[in-house]
């Protein structure tokens, strides 16, 4: 069977490689030339551990092919994969414009039958309008099929999460597409759930609402604790080996990031909007997390008297380790309050880089941590990267003018730090 996967970012890459592994004739499609072509160079155009080693592999096997010629591509394929962007409009709601273009572009190129499943996260209904949007722009009628199939992987483990998935589900509405999506995937040992797309569509957001929702009710916790004097990482050790509630995705922190729980939460907030309900709990998990930040950053402003005239480093730019993603990330938050509170900002990321935006604000990119915190009243740690972890501490302290640590992943360790000789705030942890 011939695959296409439309759409090369995060999604599009990995599920176009591991299908490749699986032994399946796969072509990836994009309209972004310079994304092609980084590919075709065997060139991975965004950070995530082994990819790159997969795509040789395949690009010298020859089982993989990437192309922007969306009509050749489309003729020559069985089925299509569905992974292109669903990024937020300004109210909330999902841009459904790129899965319109390329469902209207399948409508169009398809000669015969095609198995079209979406991966991308979509609002609950989006199936029915895929359908539509291909039938529309056909010119001539063919048969199809829709399934939806959620994607749950994580970035910096993308490819473990592909090849060892907790669950797969699958939304179909006939018991053909079902069969012909599972075969696809008959290599994996793991629940299949089969359902209907809608219910597809709506276990994909409400698994990152229910993620981000945890996160947000231990950074509450945390806030607490810190008025209490207890150690938050402590509580998410008790409660965590309740196997009711489960230790993942306990670590109190400055908030959640990244390009999925706050898009998707806004998404599966506005269609409840739509359908006239209110999802209370969600609106408040976002509000925690929009404000979480700012309980560090207060803490702070109170050591430092203020940030006027303070140099401050911060270190660790990216939503999470191990990826080079810095969209919704906390750190940004801070950055841009330090700043309006005139701050001279010094900012330090293994990979990641500063958006246009903050780019052009008079701040410094170092090279390295210790660049960073050289003259430094205060170290904020916003991504818990391992290097970070295993820095020359003492050779820091000595750098900075006051040795001010404010750890907004709780990762280090509070009594060592301090017998260091640093000031230590953590995020109901101290
Ligand atoms: N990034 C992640 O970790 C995860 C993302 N998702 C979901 O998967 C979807 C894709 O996410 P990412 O890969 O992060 O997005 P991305 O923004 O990195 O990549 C989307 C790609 O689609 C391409 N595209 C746009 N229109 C196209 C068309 N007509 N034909 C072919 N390609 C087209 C874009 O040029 C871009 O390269 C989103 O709905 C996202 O919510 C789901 C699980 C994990
Ligand atoms: O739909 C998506 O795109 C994906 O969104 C998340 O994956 P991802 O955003 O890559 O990263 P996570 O590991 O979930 O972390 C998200 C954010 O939560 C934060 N986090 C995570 C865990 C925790 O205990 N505390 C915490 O603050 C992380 O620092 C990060 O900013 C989900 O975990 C994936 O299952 C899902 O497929």
């Amino acid at each position: 069977m011939n695959i296409l996967v439309a759409g090369t970012g995060y999604v599009g890459t990995t599920t176009a490689l591991v299908l490749a592994d699986m032994g399946w004739n796969v072509t990836g499609l994009d309209p972004d030339a310079e994304k092609i072509r980084t590919l075709l160079q065997g060139s991975i155009p965004f950070y995530e551990d082994g990819l790159e080693e997969l795509l040789r592999k395949h690009l010298q096997q020859a089982s993989i092919r990437f192309t922007t010629d969306a009509s050749e591509a489309i003729r020559q394929c069985d089925a299509i994969f569905i992974c292109v962007g669903t990024p937020p409009l300004p109210d909330g709601s999902v841009d459904m414009r790129y899965i319109r273009q390329i469902s209207e572009e399948i409508g169009r190129h398809a000669d015969g039958y095609r198995l079209v499943i979406v991966k991308s996260t979509v609002p609950v209904g989006t199936h029915a309008k895929v359908a539509e949007w291909i039938r529309s722009a056909q010119p001539s009628p063919h048969p199809f099929d829709v399934a939806s199939n959620p994607e749950f992987l994580r970035e910096g483990s993308a490819l473990a999460d592909s090849f060892q998935p907790d669950r797969v589900v699958i939304g179909a509405d006939g018991e053909e597409a079902v069969q012909a999506v599972r075969k696809l995937y008959a290599s994996l040992n793991c629940p299949f759930v089969v359902t209907t797309p809608r219910t597809a569509e709506m276990i994909k957001y409400a698994s990152n609402a229910f993620l981000a929702t945890k996160i947000s009710y231990i950074n509450e916790l945390a806030r607490l604790c810190d008025s209490l004097d207890i150690d938050v990482n402590e509580i998410a050790r008790g409660i965590g080996l309740d196997p009711r509630i489960g230790a993942l995705f306990l670590r109190a922190g400055i908030g959640y990031g990244g390009s999925c729980f706050p898009k998707d939460i806004a998404g599966l907030l506005q269609t409840a909007r739509e359908n006239g309900a209110r999802l209370g709990l969600l609106e408040e998990a976002a509000e925690i997390n929009r404000t979480q930040y700012l309980h560090l950053l207060n803490k702070a402003r109170v050591r430092l008297g203020g940030f006027q005239g303070k140099t401050v480093a911060v270190l660790g730019l990216a939503f999470k380790p191990d990826t080079d993603d810095i969209r919704e990330a906390p750190s940004l938050r801070l950055i841009r309050s330090l700043l309006s509170e005139n701050a001279d900002v010094r900012v330090h990321d293994p990979i990641a880089k500063l958006p246009p935006d903050l780019a052009r604000q008079p701040l410094t990119s170092c090279g390295t941590p210790e660049e960073a915190a050289q003259g430094a009243d205060a170290v904020f740690l916003c991504t818990e990267w391992k290097a970070y972890r295993h820095l020359d501490w003492p050779g820091i302290k000595s750098a900075m003018k006051q040795a001010n640590l404010f750890d907004g992943r709780n990762m280090m360790n509070a009594d060592h730090m301090k017998a260091m000789g640093f000031y230590y705030q953590g995020i109901g942890y101290r």
